[in-house]
């Protein structure tokens, strides 16, 4: 499944999934040196294979996590992107989107959306159903959370297939919100021609070493 295009419904009207641009890594962006910043960020992400499913090259943040000068470094080169450019809102996506959309939220003085998994949320909802790569799955937002024109950075770890920012993206434009650009720290290059990301582009660290 996880190389067919994305397919998202929504279960109110959802926008045209147009078809994405995707940001060269930071590390070769306008062909200046690579960020010294990055290696380091690289080597901190373990790859497990066959997890969760037979086939799966797992990358997993969690080694990152535990070095804080790395951790720090990461969340920093996001802040030193979206600094500065008006951003009203980052919106994390559950679960990984969650351990760093808020510190980013924080440095550059914007409120912090939670995208979360199914009925998780409380108040009134709006809900987009997606295809990932090992499955399928459903982010919601509460109604409210962000105002019609707010400038918005959507934050995750990792794009694969791009089916979750997709889906982050449209329930975002739903609630009328601008969204200026994805940032994950991870993308997977054997994904890279199936990204469906509604013209959006994407910001991403590193891509997986495997
Ligand atoms: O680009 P895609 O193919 O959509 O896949 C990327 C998504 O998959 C992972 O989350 P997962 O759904 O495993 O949820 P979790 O963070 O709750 O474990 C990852 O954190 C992204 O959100
Ligand atoms: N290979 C992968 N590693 C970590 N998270 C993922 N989400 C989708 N594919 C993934």
């Amino acid at each position: 499944m996880g190389e067919e295009e994305n397919n998202n419904s929504s279960s109110k009207n959802s926008g045209g999934c147009d078809g994405g641009m995707v940001e060269a890594p930071a590390a070769k962006e306008n062909g200046r040196a690579a960020d010294p910043r990055l290696q380091a960020i690289s080597d901190a992400i373990r790859v497990v294979p066959h997890f969760p499913m037979p086939g799966i090259m797992f990358n997993d943040i969690t080694e990152l996590l535990l070095r804080p000068a790395v951790f720090k470094d990461a969340v920093d080169m996001f802040v030193e992107r979206y600094r500065g450019m008006g951003i009203a809102a980052v919106a994390g996506i559950e679960a990984r989107g969650f351990i760093f959309g808020p510190a980013i939220a924080l440095a550059i003085g914007a409120k912090f959306i939670p995208l979360r998994k199914p009925k998780k949320l409380p108040g009134e909802v709006i809900s987009e159903t997606y295809v990932l790569e090992y499955g399928t799955d459903c982010l919601e937002m509460h109604v409210g959370a962000t105002e019609p024109g707010e400038r918005v950075v959507v934050v995750d770890d990792l794009v694969a297939t791009g089916g979750t920012l997709s889906a982050a993206i449209k329930l975002l434009e739903r609630a009328g919100a601008d969204v200026v650009e994805c940032a994950c720290l991870i993308g997977l290059p054997k994904y890279k021609n199936f990204y469906k990301l509604n013209g959006k582009p994407v910001y991403i660290l590193v891509e997986s070493r495997k």
